[in-house]
């Protein structure tokens, strides 16, 4: 079990988290949603104390964190990141057994553990533990980094973003080896994501973030049915019929005159992309461009406006 208990981390005058606390059950999966800079990792990495918090406390089966050695903390702790961080220069099967060679576990136990978890993630044992990572896919090297953080067996698993970089039907398919890895061992996992639908696919509960503050903690049921503020409602609204609706069409049906400042997106780009792109990058509208020229924007409220109404 982890208790997060009143935590905040401050850096300058920002407050990155701010008095936070929730309880993770042993055995559970907890998602943290939220928008680009509101504070997920910062709060996640405290739990390892890769980010020392500035008030506040953690419990992990009970003990404070701070009162755990870093050997406990960075070896009994899997962590999983998004681009996987593989060492370029190990195999495969050395960058599965870093954990468990530093654990003093001998040859045989770590083959064998290595061996168990390529077969978990469906890539063949033969065919990949003497691989190097730059001779695998962007997927392949995904699922060996979450395999690498797994492979100690830890009671508790930190992941961020794992799944960000993959296609969806793979995605899709390391989402269900995850659920499947979780119920088999249960292991507690802590998982931020910036995507609703993986939140409440995944999450016993869901922890929903904005300006480093805590907006609610609860099953995804109780999210969908009673969202604690339009903020959530709106982040849940990616599940939905409006934003169904909203990735039915294009971009260059709602674009309008004006200017909008960072990255454009496509006017053949849908609806529910260019909303995405207004929340998770925290600006209120988005240049649109053609052939590569900006032909005007479409604004986060215009987007929200259609959603509700998307016939008007
Ligand atoms: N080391 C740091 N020094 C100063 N500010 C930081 C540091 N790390 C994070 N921040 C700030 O704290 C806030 C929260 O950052 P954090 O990375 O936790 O957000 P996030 O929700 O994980 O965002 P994203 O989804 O974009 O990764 C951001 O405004 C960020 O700029």
């Amino acid at each position: 079990m982890i208790e997060i208990d009143a935590i905040s981390k401050i850096y300058g005058d920002q407050n990155a988290v701010e008095n936070v606390s929730l309880t993770i059950e042993s055995g559970e999966l907890a998602a943290i949603v939220g928008t680009s800079g509101s504070g997920k990792t910062t709060l996640m990495r405290m739990i390892n104390r890769l980010v020392e918090p500035s008030a506040g406390t953690i419990r992990i089966d009970g003990r404070d964190n701070r009162d755990l050695p870093d050997y406990e903390l960075r070896r009994g702790i899997g962590y999983a990141i998004q681009g996987h961080g593989l060492f370029p220069h190990r195999t495969v099967a050395e960058n599965i057994a870093t954990v468990p060679k530093l654990l003093g576990w001998d040859k045989k136990r770590r083959h064998d553990r290595v061996d168990e978890l390529l077969s978990l993630f469906h890539l063949e044992p033969g065919q990949y533990r003497d691989r190097m990572p730059f001779e695998l896919s962007g997927g392949e090297q995904q699922r060996i980094g979450v395999a690498r953080a797994l492979a100690a067996e830890p009671h508790l698993l930190l992941m961020d973003e794992p799944f960000g970089a993959l296609d969806p039907i793979i995605r899709a398919k390391a989402q269900e080896d995850l659920l499947d890895i979780q119920r088999r061992f249960s292991t507690t996992i802590v998982l931020v994501t910036h995507d609703m639908d993986e939140a409440i696919m995944l999450g016993h509960k869901i922890a929903v973030m904005s300006d480093g503050k805590l907006l609610q903690y609860a099953p995804p049921a109780e999210i969908i049915t009673n969202p604690a503020s339009d903020f959530v409602n709106v982040l849940l609204g990616t599940g939905d019929k409006a934003f169904r609706m909203l990735s039915l069409e294009a971009c260059e049906n709602l674009v309008e005159q004006g200017v909008a400042d960072g990255n454009p997106v496509s006017c053949t780009a849908s609806l529910k992309d260019a909303l995405a792109e207004t929340l998770w990058s925290g600006r209120d509208a988005v240049p649109v461009e053609k052939d590569g020229v900006v032909i005007g924007r479409v604004t986060r409220e215009a987007l929200i406006r259609h959603a509700a109404e998307p016939r008007s």
